[in-house]
C-alpha cells in the first residue's frame, strides 16, 4: 500500500520526535511513573519492555494526551503535546490495549468512521479506508461486521483503524495479548512494514520474545523507572559478560568435568541429562580447547551449541524476578 507521510510544515525533526521529561503520576498513595524520561526517535521501532504493573499503559496514557502526568514534560518535535495537542493527535496513531472497535459495524465501516475523525472524507476516505484494510490483511473480510472476527482479526481492525489517517507516530500497547501466532505473526510484521512506509512506532509489551524480534532500541521498565536501556544486543553485552557451551555426550562415557576449569576463560561446568554446560568469558577463544577436553579419554559429542543470554535473563539480573512470572 502507498502510506505516504507528509512533513508537516514548521515541524522540525532534528532532535527525537517524542521526548518525555521526568514524567511523574500517582493514583493515590501508589506511584506508578516515577521520574520518566526518555526520547523516541524518528523512524525507530522503541520498546517498552515491562512486567504487568511496571507503569506502561499509565506512561502511554500521559503520551497519548489521554491522562494527566503529575509532572514533566512530553515534547512532541519540541512542543509540549499539551500546547500543540491537535497537531499531535493528527500525527498519532494509537492501537489501545482493549480493543476500540464496534463490533456491530464491519470492517470498512469501522476504519472509514476513525479515519473521518481525522478530516478525512470522499475519495481520500475510500482510498485510505482500502489501504488500511489491506495492510491488517482484512480486505476480504472488509463488508462483514467486526462480531463475526476472531479475537485475532479484531485485533488487527484495531490497528487498521490507528493507522487509516496516516499517522507518524503509531502508539501500540501490547497489541498482541491473547491473540493465535497467525495473527500475531501478521501483527509483527506489519509493524516492521509500517516502519518501512516511515511509521516511528511505540510498542509496549511483556513479550520478549516480540521485543527480541522486533525491536531497534528497548526500555526495560519496572515499578515505574527505567531500569534500562539499550539495543537488544547491547542489553545482553553490558550485563553478561559470559556465554555457554552446551555440549550433548553420547551415553556410557563418563567425563571428567575437573579439566576444563584449565582451561583459560572457563568460569563454571555443570552435568546435567547428558549434557555438559560450559560457562565461559565471551571474550576468550577457547571452543577448540573445549571440545578437545570432551573428547579426551574417548568421549563423543553427539551435539554442540553456544547459549547467550535472552532478554528475559537480563531482566531477572536486574530485578531478580521473572518477567514471565511477575
Ligand atoms: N486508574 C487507576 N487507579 C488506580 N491504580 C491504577 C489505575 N491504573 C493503573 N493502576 C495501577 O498502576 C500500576 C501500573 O499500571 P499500568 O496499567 O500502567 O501497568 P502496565 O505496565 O501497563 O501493566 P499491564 O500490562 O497489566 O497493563 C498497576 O499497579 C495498576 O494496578
Amino acid at each position: 500500500m502507498d502510506m505516504k507521510i507528509k512533513e508537516d510544515e514548521g515541524i522540525k525533526c532534528s532532535e527525537g520526535l517524542l521526548r518525555v521529561e521526568m514524567l511523574n503520576k500517582s493514583y493515590g498513595d501508589k506511584h506508578v511513573v516515577n521520574d520518566l524520561s526518555f526520547q523516541v526517535n524518528r523512524g525507530e521501532i522503541l520498546c517498552l519492555l515491562g512486567p504487568n504493573g511496571a507503569g506502561k499503559s499509565t506512561t502511554i496514557n500521559i503520551l497519548c494526551g489521554l491522562l494527566d502526568s503529575d509532572g514533566g514534560r512530553v515534547l512532541w518535535n519540541g512542543r509540549d503535546i499539551w500546547t500543540c495537542l491537535n497537531a499531535y493527535k493528527k500525527n498519532l496513531g494509537v492501537v489501545p490495549q482493549e480493543l476500540a472497535i464496534y463490533e456491530d459495524l464491519s470492517a470498512e465501516k469501522n476504519v472509514s468512521f476513525f479515519a473521518s475523525l481525522y478530516g478525512l472524507k470522499g475519495s481520500e476516505l475510500k482510498e485510505k479506508t482500502e489501504e488500511a484494510l489491506e495492510f491488517a490483511g482484512l480486505s476480504d473480510r472488509k463488508k462483514d461486521k467486526a462480531c463475526t472476527f476472531s479475537g485475532g482479526m479484531k485485533r488487527r481492525l484495531n490497528i487498521a483503524c490507528a493507522i487509516a489517517h496516516g499517522p507518524k507516530l503509531l502508539i501500540m500497547d501490547e497489541p498482541t495479548v491473547g491473540i493465535d501466532p497467525q495473527s500475531r505473526n501478521h501483527i509483527l510484521s506489519s509493524v516492521r512494514n509500517m516502519q518501512s512506509k516511515g511509521i516511528t512506532i511505540l510498542y509496549t509489551t511483556h513479550y520478549m520474545e516480540e521485543v527480541e524480534e522486533i525491536s531497534d532500541r528497548i526500555l526495560i521498565m519496572d515499578s515505574g523507572n527505567i531500569i534500562a536501556e539499550g539495543t537488544c544486543a547491547s542489553l545482553k553485552e553490558g550485563i553478561f559478560d559470559e556465554r555457554q557451551f552446551v555440549l550433548e555426550m553420547e551415553e556410557g562415557h563418563n567425563t571428567d568435568t575437573d579439566g576444563f576449569f584449565r582451561i583459560e576463560g572457563v568460569r563454571g561446568v555443570d552435568k546435567k541429562d547428558g549434557q555438559i554446560i560450559i560457562s565461559s568469558l565471551k571474550n576468550v577463544e577457547n571452543l577448540e580447547g573445549i571440545i578437545e577436553m570432551a573428547q579426551r579419554d574417548g568421549g563423543r559429542i553427539k551435539n554442540l551449541f553456544c547459549r547467550t543470554a535472552t532478554l528475559e535473563n537480563v531482566f531477572l539480573k536486574l530485578t531478580g524476578k521473572s518477567l514471565r512470572d511477575s
